[in-house]
């Protein structure tokens, strides 16, 4: 980002303390939109607000511009919200059953109630699915790192309008009755179930990000 383009055009929306739709737009520096993309944490309990219809709108449309060889789209968004928490909870349940019975375990009854409690974490679950398609130039790794860049633009476009997230899998997001309720096919993935909300919690900053042992320069 140059300091051109900070001239220019680069205004975000300034209401992560004010989840009210409350206009006002800050000019930013390029420093702090770099700052501002480090802050990001992820936070386990959320509560509500959600996002409104025209929020996670915004946020769907950051995320369908994340890198997509051929502009296949592998993506799909299932927006899960209020009582329908409840019924996505039993699949999580009837899935850890399953997999329990298959793996010649027994599903304690305190795990059981956790699992079927797990949505109750957040006041939305959006979850993201990777509709693989077969294309001979790109292959079903490209189509799930497509997907997952969609899920961190939806975080981060989401973080910008005031909401945490978390973005969990786990275990039983490809299980067959996990599958089975979001109408996901079995050669599709349930890539993400992105918990959204809002918190009060303060999470610790990172602090520093040691780069150094990650970067290698491609040198003779
Ligand atoms: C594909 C994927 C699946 C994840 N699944 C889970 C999960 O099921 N449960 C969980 O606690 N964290 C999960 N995480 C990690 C959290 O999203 C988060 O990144 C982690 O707790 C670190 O917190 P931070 O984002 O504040 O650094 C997952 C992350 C990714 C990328």
């Amino acid at each position: 980002m140059t300091d051109q383009n900070f001239d220019n055009d680069l205004v975000i929306n300034n209401n992560i303390n004010n989840m009210e739709a409350n206009a006002q737009s800050t000019q930013v520096t390029d420093e702090q939109v770099i700052n501002w993309i480090k802050s990001r944490r992820s936070i386990g309990n959320l509560t509500i607000p959600a996002p409104k219809p025209n929020q996670l709108e915004a946020a769907i449309e950051c995320a369908m511009t994340a890198p997509d060889h051929k502009k296949l789209q592998p993506w799909r968004f299932i927006i899960t919200e209020g009582p329908r928490r409840h019924a996505f909870g039993r699949a999580l349940l009837a899935a850890a059953e399953a997999k329990a019975l298959r793996e010649g375990a027994e599903l304690d009854e305190r795990t059981a109630e956790k699992t079927l409690k797990m949505p109750l974490r957040a006041p939305m679950i959006i979850t993201v699915v990777t509709r693989m398609q077969y294309h001979e130039k790109v292959p079903a790794f490209e189509q799930l790192l497509s997907t997952g860049a969609a899920v961190q633009n939806l975080i981060l476009a989401l973080k910008a309008q005031g909401f945490d997230t978390v973005w969990r899998t786990g275990p039983l997001a490809n299980e067959p009755a996990v599958k089975s309720y979001f109408n996901v096919g079995s050669e599709d993935y349930v890539t993400a179930f992105v918990y959204v909300g809002s918190s009060h919690c303060q999470m610790p900053s990172r602090g520093n990000i040691d780069t150094a042992n990650f970067i290698a320069h491609d040198s003779e």
